[in-house]
């Protein structure tokens, strides 16, 4: 049952003597020697089940497994009801406990193959009729300014999972953006964030887009005001709000009392998870950015993919493979990280996002059933797009004392083909060639002979024997990025279930909150600083001393 220790169920127990064993044993080198099959054994090929064409090649062979160990990993997944859980997810049942919620981000891209009773579910086509409508109107310039212009200009404010999924995606999907419209998104609360934005902003052509779940939110609703404070100096009439300002919100009565209008407030709910809202009303401005029809290319991608999860079996389930690869690493090797490399520019923020998607997710000391783990839950998730990283911290991923699994992530074609493709194999060179040597390594022998023990020859070995999964697929569409976004999802999904820990609240971001908010009010005066700790205490005296209003 989810919600147990992982490591109660006998397949951990195995896997911890499996490891106690056989790690020292477990050469890549070798095993890849031993096993001629061993590439097409640990390889398997995405192709989805129908809608837009999505195949990928998901390679994990130059993993520290063999076929015994995943055999276990698998039992590991059964006897934590990976399954049950999964379709638990799929027929609405709150499994977000804590927070009594069903998880639906699925619904959000159900093209009538999920039956799904849960309030709310039958208004999502609704939503996404409006979005359709809204986005054409103002990519064709239908939707005009106060002063009669077309919107140029889109900000959208909103922070965490309200800004993270819109900004990679935006990003991802440039090749299929309207390029005379410009995206703009504002999260931080930093002053500076927003007023830097509004440099390259003009009142009558802008479009503000007020993306949040809660819309509570301190960093939201105040940069939106001081949004609407900023479009009001100039438009000067409060009606012209209506043209220019639009909300995305479960919150209809905070919304209205901010001051837009419902026919300008696009809906969701509450069983949409902030870092899994990309695909409602929240993917607006994407849809803006790249047209409603490619917006809904990517819904159908991840569709894709939720179908491949609830119906495939266990061996063959993509998202479940990667979950416990990943766990391997997490819970018996004592990985702490794992790396997300995209070789595209377009996906340059990919990690970013997974970094709440997963963080927050499994980031949990505590099972549902109340009790503090004793294993590691969530890794620390990080990563660059491209060869940067190579020229900053992959000489430690290489060479330095720490496993650090990564994930490499590629398109086979490009959509800037410069110099025919020239930079694309030069990148995809560099794609096949770290996981190589991350694999196979070099040693002293391959350096300088049999006798070499010099330090310049000891400190250009590589060990290798680091693992890595690689993810190739033909070209990076609305479709096939949404099928790989839902493929970490449900990784994530299947890990938190094992771990017997709630994925979808996030109670650990509560406390600096209300801790910020009880200091807000003290920073007037020194006499008003009471109640912390001596260092808290001295840090904002010395910022009352020195600060300038
Ligand atoms: O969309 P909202 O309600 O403004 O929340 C923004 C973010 O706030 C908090 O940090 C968390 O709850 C996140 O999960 C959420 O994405």
């Amino acid at each position: 049952m989810s919600g147990r220790l992982a490591s109660e169920y006998p397949a951990w127990k195995k896997l911890q003597e499996i490891y106690n064993s056989d790690h020292s044993k477990l050469v890549l080198k070798e095993l890849f020697a031993q096993d001629p099959s061993r590439f097409s054994k640990f390889s398997k090929e995405y192709v989805s089940p129908d809608g837009p064409s999505v195949t990928f090649l998901l390679d994990y062979s130059k993993n520290l497994i063999t076929e015994p160990i995943l055999q276990t990993l698998l039992t590991l997944a059964r006897e934590a009801e990976v399954e049950t859980y999964r379709d638990k997810m799929f027929a609405g049942e709150h499994i977000n406990t804590s927070e009594d919620r069903s998880v639906l981000h699925v619904a959000l891209r159900n093209f009538n193959d999920f039956q799904i009773s849960e309030a709310g579910v039958s208004e999502v086509q609704g939503v996404l009729a409006h979005m359709k409508e809204f986005s054409e109107a103002v990519r064709s310039g239908a939707w005009k300014g106060y002063t009669g212009k077309p919107i140029n200009t889109i900000v959208n404010i909103g922070i965490g999972g309200s800004d993270l999924g819109p900004v990679m995606v935006t990003e991802a999907l440039k090749p299929y953006a309207k390029r005379d419209l410009t995206a703009h998104f504002v999260s931080n609360i930093d002053g500076t964030h927003l007023a830097e934005t509004l440099l390259l902003c003009d009142p009558e052509t802008t479009l503000f887009i007020i993306a949040s779940k809660t819309f509570t939110t301190q960093e939201t609703i105040t940069n939106a005001t001081s949004a609407r404070d900023w479009f009001l100096a100039t438009a000067k009439d409060k009606a012209h709000v209506a043209k220019h300002f639009v909300a995305l919100s479960t919150n209809t009565k905070a919304v209205t009392e901010f001051g837009i209008a419902e026919a300008n407030m696009f809906q969701f709910w509450d069983w949409v998870g902030g870092r899994y809202s990309l695909w409602s009303a929240i993917g607006l401005s994407i849809a803006l950015v790249i047209g409603y029809n490619n917006f809904e290319e990517l819904l159908k991608g991840a569709h894709g993919m939720d179908k491949h999860f609830k119906t495939a079996p266990l061996e063959k389930n993509l998202p479940v493979l990667l979950a416990l690869i990943g766990l391997w690493y997490n819970d018996f090797y004592g990985s702490q990280t794992q790396l997300l490399l995209p070789y595209d520019q377009y996906l340059h923020k990919f990690a970013d996002y997974f970094q709440q998607g997963d963080m927050e997710s499994n980031g949990k000391f505590v099972t549902k059933g109340g009790q503090r783990v004793d294993y590691q839950t969530g890794p620390i998730i990080w990563g660059a797009a491209g060869t940067n990283g190579q020229h900053s911290f992959y000489q430690l991923v290489h060479q330095g004392t720490k496993l650090i699994p990564a994930d490499f992530i590629a398109p086979a074609t490009t959509h800037n083909p410069i110099r025919s493709s020239l930079h694309h194999r030069i990148l995809l060179s560099n794609f096949f060639a770290q996981p190589e040597a991350l694999a196979f390594g070099k040693t002293e022998e391959e350096e300088l002979g049999p006798n070499a023990t010099e330090p310049l020859v000891k400190s250009k070995v590589f060990e290798g024997n680091r693992p890595s999964n690689s993810i190739i697929f033909p070209k990076l569409t609305p479709a096939t990025l949404g099928a790989l976004i839902a493929l970490y999802e449900h990784k994530i999904f299947t890990q938190g279930v094992i771990w017997g820990i709630n994925s979808f609240d996030q109670m650990g971001v509560e406390l600096g909150k209300v801790l910020a908010k009880n200091i807000l009010a003290q920073l007037n005066k020194p006499e008003d600083v009471i109640g912390h700790d001596s260092s808290t205490t001295g840090l904002i005296h010395y910022y009352q001393k020195h600060r300038q209003e």
